[in-house]
């Protein structure tokens, strides 16, 4: 048996670790060879939810659960993390950009910052969740100087994966016959899905589509996909929120598949000329325990619009939180 590793979680006692934390504890997001001790982060006033989680986490008897720690401290609940999803924060409703919750988050994600700065493993792997994603990883990220930047991502796996679904359905495919999917840049209504270097069943996903529907259908429909969940449900989303939250980390520690690449929103070392420091998503291969940003993909004029109007968003989401970045 492995020896067991740290996973913190933070917004324990929400929606979306209702549904990650049951899946982290089975196996699905190490293995089923990788034991676990789950430390959970909430606010005070949730920490009798929070037990009540915790109960049913013991309830379950999972064979490689070997702790729980709940705390409303992030330096207890961070300390010694090999890996921190950091789901915790306020969602939006409805009417609401995610980028109308910058303020509000932004505190949140630099004390987080500073605390995993402090107490956590020095190769841990951030996955942030919460919202505005990529910006708060920013933030996180800047308010940790001793931890490798590569260490905070954020992310847009779940704008890819409603990518797949979307061109799965349209092809008359099944996603297993789909490769090579891009979401580029934020995890907001700019991204940009890119179908151009799509293949379905090995041959090009936009020799199979129209461009209109391409551009007036299936781009604001994954741009859009998390407000109409928000209209339909009356809550943003949330199993399918922790479903690509474990893809994502199982991705990024147990490697990516071979000949395929996924989505991920890291630190930008200029590739694709976009701004370095950014936490944009990019098309990452992920082999023993690091990820790459793939090279060489082909932009034409309009994917270059596209990704620029998405780091534009980004860059003024980091200027309208310049205070907050060290
Ligand atoms: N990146 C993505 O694709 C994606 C997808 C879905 C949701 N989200 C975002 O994830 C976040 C969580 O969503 P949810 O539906 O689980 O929300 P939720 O309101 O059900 O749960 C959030 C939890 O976080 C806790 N919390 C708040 N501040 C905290 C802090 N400082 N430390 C620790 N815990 C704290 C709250 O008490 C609450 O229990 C939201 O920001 C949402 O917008 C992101
Ligand atoms: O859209 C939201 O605010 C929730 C989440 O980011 C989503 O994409 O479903």
């Amino acid at each position: 048996m492995k020896a067991p590793v740290r996973v913190a979680v933070t917004g324990a006692a929400g929606q979306i670790s209702y549904s990650l934390l049951f899946r982290i504890a089975s196996g699905e997001m190490l293995g089923k060879d990788q034991p676990v001790i789950l430390q959970l982060l909430e606010i005070t006033p949730a920490l009798e939810a929070l037990k009540g989680v915790a109960m049913e986490l013991e309830d379950c008897a999972f064979p490689l659960l070997a702790g729980i720690v709940q705390s409303d401290d992030a330096t207890v609940a961070f300390k010694d993390a090999d890996y921190a999803l950091l789901v915790g924060a306020r969602p939006r409703g409805p009417g609401m950009e995610r980028k109308d919750l910058l303020e509000a988050n932004a505190a949140i994600f630099s004390a987080q910052g500073k605390a995993l700065n402090d107490v956590a493993s020095r190769d841990v792997k951030v996955l942030v969740v919460g919202n505005p994603a990529n910006t708060n990883a920013l933030i996180a990220q800047r308010n940790a100087p001793d931890l490798d930047p590569r260490n905070f991502t954020a992310m847009t796996r779940l704008d890819h994966n409603r990518a797949l679904s979307q061109l799965a359905n349209k092809t008359d495919s099944s996603v297993n016959d789909i490769t090579h999917m891009t979401i580029w840049g934020n995890h907001s209504s700019t991204q940009y899905p890119d179908l151009h270097q799509v293949k379905v069943k090995g041959e090009s996903a936009m020799g199979k589509v129209e461009q209109d529907w391409y551009e007036n259908d299936f781009i604001p429909t994954v741009q859009q996909r998390g407000a109409a969940i928000i209209k339909a449900r009356g809550a943003s989303s949330a199993a399918s929120a922790a479903n690509a939250a474990i893809d994502h980390m199982r991705d990024w520690a147990l490697g990516t598949a071979e000949g395929d690449w996924t989505s991920m929103a890291v630190y930008s070392d200029g590739s694709y000329g976009i701004q370095e420091g950014l936490i944009y998503s990019f098309p990452c291969t992920c082999k023993g325990g690091d990820w790459t940003i793939v090279q060489g993909v082909d932009i034409n004029d309009f994917s270059r619009e596209k990704m620029a109007a998405t780091e534009k968003e980004l860059a003024e989401e980091r200027d309208a939180v310049a205070h907050l970045l060290p």
